[in-house]
């Protein structure tokens, strides 16, 4: 199995997704908060570019969710938290999601054979489920604005060390997958304080976030994993 890792979502184009698992990661805060929906009873979840758009594609029933500037948007009903996914409000409704790294980044992965939501909340099931796709793997990091995230990358490595030990044959990594690895287990027993300490932890923290950077690091706290289906997100797997 080969595995590339992608830095930021504007490094990806349509011929790499060929015959390819894509997982889109996105630690901070799209990919964690749509796992933590979908595990509280959500229906799907629906990646959306723009707020016109999702505002024009909302039915009768359905949550208008996400952020700008980290914060909720004007009139929707959910921001990008992942404590506001809670099973009484979003219990079988439909999410209509715009982020400003997130969606975008699955929107960009939507032509892979497979695409699947990743964080370190489900990165050991994440791993598993690839490895049944048997598909080489792109871990395609969200990264934010346009820049690699430290906390994406973190991920990427972790997902990397699950994969190699499930696997007999070995990975096959190019360079940048090879320094993701290492900087996963240079840090692995300290994911918390480097999550803390990358440039979107420290703007989470500052804007009054700190328990969902906190939430974010749980690393396996779910076995579940998000699986696009047409333009939507399911669930595969278990639920907790
Ligand atoms: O809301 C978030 O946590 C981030 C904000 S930022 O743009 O990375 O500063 O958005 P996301 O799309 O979840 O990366």
């Amino acid at each position: 199995m080969q595995v590339q890792v992608i830095s930021s979502a504007n490094e990806i184009s349509a011929s790499q997704m060929v015959n390819k698992t894509v997982i889109v990661i996105d630690v901070l805060r799209t990919i964690s908060t749509i796992i933590t929906a979908l595990a509280a009873g959500a229906a799907s979840v629906t990646p959306v570019e723009t707020v016109m758009e999702a505002r024009s594609l909302q039915r009768a029933g359905d949550l208008l969710c996400g952020e700008r500037f980290c914060r909720k948007i004007t009139g929707f009903d959910l921001g990008n938290s992942p404590f506001e996914y809670e099973a009484l409000t979003v219990d079988s409704r439909r999410i209509l999601l715009t982020t400003t790294n997130g969606t975008r980044a699955l929107l960009k992965a939507m032509r892979a054979d497979y695409v699947l939501a990743g964080a370190l909340l489900n990165a050991g099931s994440c791993a598993r489920l690839a490895h049944d796709l048997r598909r080489d793997v792109i871990l395609l990091c969200a990264g934010a604005h346009d820049q690699f995230a430290a906390e994406d990358g973190l991920c990427a490595g972790l997902m990397i060390d699950r994969l190699q030990s499930l696997r007999q044959a070995p990975v096959e990594l190019d360079d940048f997958g090879l320094a993701m690895l290492g900087f996963y287990r240079n840090n692995e027993h300290s994911i918390e304080s480097a999550v803390a300490s990358s440039l979107t932890g420290k703007k989470l923290i500052k804007l009054g976030y700190k328990k969902d950077v906190e939430l974010c690091t749980k690393i396996d706290h779910f076995n579940m994993v998000p699986r696009l289906n047409g333009d939507s997100l399911l669930l595969a797997g278990g639920t907790s």
